[in-house]
């Protein structure tokens, strides 16, 4: 087992924020933890980062309690991409992936940075300036730095990941999730990815945790998860599955709006009448 976690809660502001979790993550899995806005997946993922203190029950890495390991030990086998990172200095795409690298020479890293860069699919960008690329080109750099820093790691290696492809189109996400799970089948990685879109990670995690006011919802298989009814408890959302043949479960949501109440708001400002938008003739 790479990753315990053991009954652990986390407080914020006076609030438990997380809610004594409790769940196990293996070498060679891709867990993908959902929830809605302000669930606390971010908060679990920072706790598992060591960025905030677990206040109640415990977690560990390759049997050894967090708190215990070194930072540059935990540098080496655990790698972290946080939800936002804004790059504002004038580096190249190339120079930041290699900041995701230890002190070593330029033939060392060379190898690594352009694998990296090819699979992210970065390497026509690699003398540009990251404060000018586009927000999916600057994640897709994000990714390649973080997964530099365990690239030649030869121990089980733990990625955490917040929200790694929100901000990139529908070919890149696949190639990205795709990328993620050959990481753990292939290499034996174990990868706690943060997601929102639920087709996603259907199509590609192994485990699912659903998060729901800071406490594990259901977690297992996609299709022990994603069911009707939890979708509709936990989100508010109506949605239609189906059990593709393929394996997994495709979410169809009924028609874009949440399932409480919608009906019964009024829009004034949004009356037909008041509308400036025109239809294109
Ligand atoms: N530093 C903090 N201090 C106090 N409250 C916080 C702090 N960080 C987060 N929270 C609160 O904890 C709750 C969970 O936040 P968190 O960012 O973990 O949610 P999330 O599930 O990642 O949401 P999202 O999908 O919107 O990213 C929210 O209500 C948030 O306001």
């Amino acid at each position: 087992m790479l990753l315990r976690v053991d009954n652990a809660s986390v407080r914020l502001g006076g609030r438990q924020i997380v809610d004594r979790l409790d769940f196990q993550l293996d070498a060679g899995e891709l867990l993908v933890v959902l929830g809605p806005n302000g669930a606390g997946k971010s908060t679990l993922l920072k706790a598992l980062a060591g960025e905030y203190k677990i206040h109640a029950g415990s977690v560990a890495l390759a049997g050894e309690a967090l708190k215990d390991w070194t930072g540059k030990c935990l540098a080496r086998q655990r790698a972290v991409m946080p939800q936002r990172v804004e790059v504002n200095f004038p580096l190249t795409v190339e120079e930041i992936v290699r900041l995701g690298r230890p002190p070593e020479p330029l033939s060392k890293s060379q190898p690594i940075l352009e694998e990296l860069m090819a699979l992210l699919d970065i390497t026509h960008l690699q003398r540009r300036l990251a404060p000018g690329l586009s927000g999916g080109e600057q994640q897709r750099v994000q990714l390649a730095r973080v997964l530099a820093q365990v690239w030649d790691t030869r121990k089980p290696v733990l990625l955490l990941l917040d929200e790694c492809t929100s901000a990139l189109d529908p070919a890149h996400q696949q190639q990205v999730f795709s990328l993620l799970r050959k990481l753990a089948w292939q290499r034996g990685f174990a990868v706690l990815a943060v997601a929102h879109d639920l087709n996603l990670a259907a199509r590609f995690a192994d485990r699912l945790l659903l998060l729901h006011k800071g406490q594990c919802y259901s977690s297992g298989e996609p299709s022990d998860v994603l069911t009707e009814s939890a979708l509709a408890e936990v989100y508010g959302l109506s949605a239609r599955i189906l059990n593709l043949e393929e394996g997994y479960p495709l979410v169809i949501p009924r028609d874009g709006r949440c399932a409480k109440d919608y009906d019964t708001l009024s829009w004034p400002g949004l009356a037909p009448q008041n509308s400036s938008c025109r239809q294109a003739s």
